[in-house]
């Protein structure tokens, strides 16, 4: 059975139910243990873990302590405005996601308990970041993979469009081989269009050496290099072993470093893989630091063929938080089992913050079959919304952008937001978020 078809679930982790996990995880108490995270084993390993799946800890006042890896992330004490004034704004600001004023309607009833449901507010929601940086990689991973080549000038007007709702990382194209990957053939043209746009980054996808000096003389000024950790997929996509493609990309951080071009590097099937089905936490954990230490400045882990849930991301996002600093860390969901949301709130509850998405969920790999597109940017940016995180992306030209690309494609954005959205309104621009 392809594991496609089957979820790679909670049995394959220490019984403790999800909520419990998370709870955990985001006490910090439970710290990943690197040196033998694989599967069957303890995922996890705190000061006092006695068995594999039990924690000996209390619950503990939550504290800034209590979140000892995070970054930069929400203050929901006193002065806090997203605990405080979010809270008691009213009924208006639940348009759009908004957080509402229902937990401040309880805190005045009797029957509620605040101090309960502050702990529970501050609990779930400390942890994530104020600010998330949204890379959008729907003209490379959503349009590598579709049946009709999309011509040059749409992906030129694609990128444009998107360039101008916000969003400061773009990921334009691939200089892979066009033997493999056809519908980007056209990188060295779409990269001299869109290169010199102003304040935006453009990463585009190089494999070795050939694809990075392409890349370099089209313009480009970022590159992503991207492992597999998984064997088999490793072969299938880039045609050599994971320890063969980090030699490659070992030569291509090498070619960057040298002219100071950032390299990002992917780590795909961190979920599970198409043939080998699911793939350890440690073996994720390994080709990261590799990476990461070859000089990539972040590592993005890509849930190739979406078939991960919060209970196999939390464990892979432990082990690789042992070895890459979390703020190097970036999710990459597809949205194969509309799993992508849940999966990207506990990265955020974990304290990452970078998420990757693509316009009108666009995407899937060439050499994943089955895999459906990545979580729609515009269905993350709607959800950071609702939970008070700056994004700087604006919503109603994301979805001009991803409208105008399904219009092109000839379907409908598969983008829950956008769905809504432009069923309240045929004027998406005049809504005012
Ligand atoms: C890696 C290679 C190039 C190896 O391809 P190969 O066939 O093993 O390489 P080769 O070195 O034997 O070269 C074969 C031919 O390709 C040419 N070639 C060689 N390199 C390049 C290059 N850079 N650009 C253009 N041409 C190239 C080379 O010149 C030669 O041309 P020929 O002599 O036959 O005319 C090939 O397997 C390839 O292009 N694979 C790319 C596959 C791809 O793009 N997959 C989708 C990426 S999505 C992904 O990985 C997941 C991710 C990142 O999205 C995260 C997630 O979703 O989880």
């Amino acid at each position: 059975m392809s594991s496609l078809e089957e979820p790679l679930g909670l049995d394959k982790l220490p019984s403790m139910n999800t909520i419990d996990r998370i709870q955990r995880f985001s006490s910090g108490s439970c710290r990943p243990r690197v040196d033998n995270l694989g599967m069957g084993n303890c995922w996890i390993e705190g000061r006092s873990c006695r068995t594999s799946n039990s924690c000996n800890e209390d619950d503990e006042e939550y504290t800034a302590e209590t979140f000892p890896w995070k970054i930069q992330t929400r203050d929901l004490s006193q002065d806090d405005s997203f605990s405080q004034k979010s809270l008691t704004k009213g009924r208006k600001s639940m348009k759009f996601g908004m957080i509402d004023d229902s937990i401040s309607d309880c805190q005045s009833s009797p029957k509620c308990h605040t101090k309960d449901m502050q702990g529970l507010a501050y609990k779930f929601l400390n942890s994530i970041p104020k600010f998330v940086k949204i890379v959008e990689v729907g003209p490379r991973d959503g349009l590598q993979n579709e049946k009709n080549i999309v011509p040059t000038s749409v992906k030129i007007e694609l990128i444009h469009r998107l360039a101008s709702t916000g969003l400061s990382v773009i990921e334009a194209t691939s200089f892979v081989s066009p033997k493999w990957v056809p519908q980007l053939a056209d990188a060295n043209d779409v990269m001299q269009a869109v290169h010199n746009l102003r304040g935006i980054r453009l990463p585009v996808l190089t494999p070795n050496l050939k694809g990075f000096e392409a890349a370099m003389a089209s313009g480009a000024r970022e590159v992503a290099i991207f492992a597999s950790a998984s064997e088999s997929f490793s072969k299938s996509n880039i045609n050599c072993s994971i320890e063969e493609s980090l030699i490659r990309f070992r030569a291509v951080t090498r070619a960057a470093k040298q002219l100071s071009i950032p390299v990002r590097g992917y780590v795909s099937c961190v979920a599970g893989c198409p043939v080998e089905g699911p793939i350890p936490p440690s073996k994720v954990a390994y080709v990261a630091k590799e990476l990461y230490d070859m000089g990539c400045f972040e590592i993005s882990l890509g849930d190739t063929i979406g078939v991960g849930t919060p209970g196999t991301v939390v464990p892979m996002l432990l082990a690789v938080m042992g070895v890459v600093p979390i703020d190097k860390i970036a999710v990459h969901f597809h949205d194969t089992y509309g799993q992508s949301l849940p999966n990207i709130l506990v990265s955020l509850q974990m304290g990452i913050s970078t998420v990757d998405s693509s316009v009108a969920g666009l995407g899937g790999c060439p050499y994943a079959k089955g895999a459906s597109g990545n979580v729609a940017t515009e269905d993350v940016v709607y959800m950071l919304n609702g939970l008070g995180v700056k994004t700087n992306v604006d919503l109603g030209k994301l979805m001009l952008a991803g409208d105008f690309i399904s219009n092109h494609l000839g379907r409908p954005s598969t983008s829950k937001t956008a769905i809504a959205l432009n069923r309240v309104t045929s004027n998406a621009s005049k809504i005012s978020y």
